[in-house]
């Protein structure tokens, strides 16, 4: 039978009537008409207690065991073994976000999620899809047209970046956010090139465990945590690297020959043998010109004494990470066997530095490409580090931002209330379902001001309510605080234009694409036909294994 579609008059009527006047308001409740809707919600409920300065943070042990204490919601959406697709896709959509600009994380999420809802109660009125999506996309147009004209400042190229930053660095930090946020513009600002321009690659970022995040400061070059471990404990010019991720000594005991020894002499000659043989792989990467080693292992004694002999300085790192992360920018592999590279590392110098009472290790170079500049995290605790560490790589992605575009947008939900109340005055005056559709749009929009109420424990209806009022007057600066609303140019809560536009981008994609979808499929994995054949089970295996979301 085919489907009705609604007049144009019928469904705004059909949209606002109470619920029994809606005969398929109580259907379509039992069974939303979106099919990813019940798993955008799941992933959303997540993500929900993380959003804004209040949000709550999680304890997160990913699959490699490692653990994070975290508010942010890349990592945690990282750290989740998904099933369903939509969600997958969802995830996905976030991570791009976050991989472009470095945050709106949830926000992708979460407004994704309130669209979808707002969708489903249009699509339970009667409004066909085709007549959904066209509008939605209308209205997402005019977000993307207004949201320019909500920018009221902008950082100037000379500008200390730090007001510009302190929302984004401070949002998830639970201690000393101001002293990090200095730390973040400064390392931002001094990394510049002479011609002005900015990458973040030149910048690195050490955690050393000890001592407090206050404690925390900017080395030059690239600062990683380790310790020298013979004599030499510089290379003040002309540093010549190799790495290795295996113990710094006699070959690996992974070594598939078995020495037997028949009589004290076999054994006084295999260790001849090898001490000779340890003797002449440490002389070999004197002669490739070899001056400093950097070890992801143990350092044996013997090696030591043979490097100091020959004058090589020996690292033992601290973090496998650092390590991958030296080889990329000295360009060198990680070499598994005590062999010389092909080609040395080449850096300007190389010097232990004492930090507090931790030990970290400084290499320098001349090259405008190398990192410039690092910023040591300390702390007492490697979650809380790890923490620091994301809250710092956000900050320098929103100078990234910033340097591109200068523009910034009122912050905590003030633009997307503003955004909410120009799509509401016009849905209101519009013709035909494309009205119901702006006011959807402007109530998802209506989200996010809701949960940084909710999170920050305040009466939502009361701010909520305070808000519209100040925002209908024109004042489009009132956002979300700890204890109400708040003037957000004076507390200086700003969010970069760049994010929020690739935000509400990334959100269009994928709420069009998941409106399409009438229906998830999931092939499993089948076994043979021959073994389910033997079985005399064909149809009801097929299906088992083409599972319905
Ligand atoms: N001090 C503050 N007071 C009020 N709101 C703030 C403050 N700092 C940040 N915000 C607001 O919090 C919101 C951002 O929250 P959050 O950082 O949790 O979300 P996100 O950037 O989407 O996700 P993530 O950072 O996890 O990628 C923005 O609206 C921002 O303006």
């Amino acid at each position: 039978m085919q489907k009705r579609v609604p007049s144009v008059q019928e469904l705004p009527k059909r949209l606002w009537p109470g619920p029994e006047e809606n005969p398929r308001s109580s259907r379509g409740r039992q069974q939303p008409l979106l099919k990813s809707m019940t798993a955008v919600q799941t992933l959303a409920s997540i993500i929900r207690s993380c959003y804004g300065p209040h949000g709550r943070q999680k304890l997160l042990v990913a699959a490699n065991g490692e653990t994070v204490c975290t508010g942010h919601a890349a990592a945690i959406l990282r750290a989740l073994q998904l099933e369903h697709p939509a969600a997958q896709f969802v995830r996905e959509a976030a991570q791009t976000q976050v991989e472009n600009s470095g945050d709106g994380t949830a926000f992708v999420v979460l407004l994704t999620e309130a669209l979808l809802e707002q969708a489903e109660h249009l699509l339970q009125a009667g409004l066909p899809h085709t007549q959904l999506r066209e509008a939605y996309g209308m209205a997402m147009a005019e977000v993307l047209t207004t949201l320019p004209a909500l920018a009221i400042r902008s950082l100037g190229p000379l500008e200390d970046p730090s007001w510009a930053l302190h929302s984004v660095v401070n949002t998830h930090s639970l201690f000393h956010t101001n002293h990090l946020t200095k730390l973040v513009a400064h390392v931002c600002w001094a990394s510049k090139g002479p011609d002005g321009s900015f990458k973040p690659e030149r910048i690195g970022v050490c955690l050393l465990r000890g001592g407090t995040l206050e404690d925390s400061c900017i080395l030059p070059g690239l600062a990683m945590s380790g310790k020298t471990c013979g004599q030499m404990t510089e290379v003040l010019t002309g540093a010549r690297v190799a790495l290795f991720h295996c113990s710094f000594g006699p070959t690996s005991l992974n070594a598939p020959a078995v020495a037997r020894f028949s009589s004290p002499t076999d054994l006084a000659n295999f260790r001849k043998g090898s001490d000779e043989a340890l003797e002449r792989q440490v002389a070999q990467l004197t002669t490739a010109g070899i001056n400093v080693v950097a070890v992801w292992g143990k350092v044996d004694i013997k090696a030591l004494i043979l490097a100091d002999k020959h004058g090589i300085m020996v690292i033992e790192a601290q973090s496998r990470k650092e390590m991958v992360y030296l080889s990329e920018v000295l360009g060198i592999p990680l070499l598994s066997y005590l062999l010389p590279p092909r080609e040395p590392g080449k850096c300007k110098k190389v010097y232990k530095q004492e930090v507090g009472d931790s030990n970290a290790v400084v290499f320098e170079w001349e090259h405008a490409d190398a990192p410039v500049l690092t910023l040591v995290l300390r702390g007492p605790t490697t979650e809380g580090l790890r923490g620091a560490q994301q809250a710092v790589y956000q900050g320098i992605d929103a100078y990234f931002q910033l340097c591109q575009d200068p523009r910034l947008l009122p912050g905590a939900g003030a633009t997307e209330m503003a955004l909410a109340r120009m799509l509401s005055d016009k849905g209101s005056k519009m013709e035909g379902p494309n009205g119901p559709a702006f006011l959807a749009f402007a109530r998802a929009l209506r989200c996010c001001p809701k949960i940084l109420a909710e999170n920050a424990g305040l009466v939502v209806s009361r701010v909520m309510a305070q808000m519209n009022g100040i925002h209908q007057t024109g004042n489009f600066v009132i956002g979300v605080g700890a204890e109400g609303i708040i003037n957000v140019a004076q507390e200086g809560v700003w969010d970069t234009l760049m994010t929020k536009a690739q935000g509400f981008r990334a959100v269009a994609e994928v709420v069009m694409q998941l409106m399409t979808v009438d229906e998830i499929v999931v092939a499993r994995k089948t076994p043979s036909p021959a073994s389910v054949e033997s079985k005399g089970h064909l149809s009801s295996e097929k299906k088992k294994y083409l599972r319905k979301y």
